[in-house]
């Protein structure tokens, strides 16, 4: 059996959380039903942001409550704050998310706060979470490029990891969150981020922009990153990188991840069915 390398489902929320479409929660419910019969031990349906700066999130309580729950999988959600903290534990999330970004540009553009004062805000997160052994994950955001700095230093990256895994977040996602890394640049930015955290504790999450995600994995795999998240379908975007496109899609990372001999427990037909809902959904 080969190794194990792990895709954290995101298209629920990162996928649709950009899709111009409003789009039903039943038809939500339905994607997540059937990722949830992929073999996934994660999978991110939910958000609890403003509903003013991301209408495609506001039924998050609606998805988790209308899930049907498949045993072994946790459902995940995004808090930026206290408030969307109690929005997710009210609605069953199974672990939460804090979102960071390593650098000031984007920080400001997605959560109105700088690097300094969204690490604060999270602190009451994860101390209520900490109180309830609630898993959170720490995304951190434009990883190698913003869309309003250009290129952000390794060292940003590594020391806002430090913090967040300080904090208690049990994972950094590192999110190439315009899709303009190279593997270049992802090995740069790893070898700084791994003096802070282990690798077993990091994950890659790219989008796909410029077509490299693909070989961004390649490169974060031979630098002993293990999970990766992707969304199916290659849904996504985020409303506040300008020109970043989905992130990679979950059924190529499942393929090429198993031609290169990696287990992912995923069943492969079952994703190319959710690919077809997502692109369906997406084509409205
Ligand atoms: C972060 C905040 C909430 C800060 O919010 P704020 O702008 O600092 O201001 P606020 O706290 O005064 O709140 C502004 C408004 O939002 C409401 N509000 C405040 N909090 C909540 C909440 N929890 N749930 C629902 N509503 C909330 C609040 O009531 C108020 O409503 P209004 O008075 O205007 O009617 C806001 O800026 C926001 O929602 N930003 C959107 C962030 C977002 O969802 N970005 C996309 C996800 S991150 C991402 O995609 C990157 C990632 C993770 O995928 C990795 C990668 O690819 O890089």
């Amino acid at each position: 059996m080969g190794d194990r390398v792990e895709i954290f489902e995101v298209g629920p929320r990162d996928g649709l959380q950009n899709e111009k479409r409003e789009i039903p929660v039943a038809e939500k419910l339905a994607l997540v039903d059937c990722l949830s019969q992929a073999g996934f031990n994660r999978i991110e349906v939910a958000s609890f942001v403003s509903p003013k700066r991301v209408p495609q999130m506001a039924g998050s309580g609606e998805v988790l409550a209308g899930i049907k729950r498949a045993k072994g999988i946790r459902y995940a959600a995004l808090t930026p704050n206290m408030r969307g903290y109690d929005a997710a534990i009210s609605a069953g999330a199974d672990e939460i998310a804090v979102f960071a970004s390593a650098s000031e540009g984007f920080s400001q553009a997605n959560i109105n706060a700088s690097i300094a004062e969204s690490i604060e805000r999270f602190e009451p997160i994860l101390e209520a979470a900490r109180h309830i052994d609630l898993p959170v994950r720490g995304y951190i955001s434009c990883v190698t490029d913003c869309p309003y700095d250009g290129a952000v230093a390794p060292e940003k990256v590594a020391e806002l990891a430090d913090h967040l895994f300080a904090q208690g977040c049990y994972e950094i996602s590192l999110g190439d969150t315009l899709g303009q890394a190279t593997p270049d640049s992802v090995a740069r930015m790893l070898l700084a981020v791994r003096e802070a955290v282990p690798a077993t504790r990091l994950a890659g999450h790219f989008h796909d922009t410029a077509g490299r995600a693909i070989d961004n994995i390649d490169a974060a795999l031979a630098m002993g990153v293990r999970v990766f998240d992707a969304a199916v379908g290659g849904l996504g975007g985020c409303p506040f990188a300008p020109g970043a496109s989905g992130n990679v899609a979950t059924e190529l990372v499942h393929e090429h991840l198993t031609r290169l001999g990696y287990e992912t427990g995923l069943d492969g037909d079952v994703l190319v069915k959710a690919a077809e809902m997502a692109r369906a959904m997406r084509a409205g």
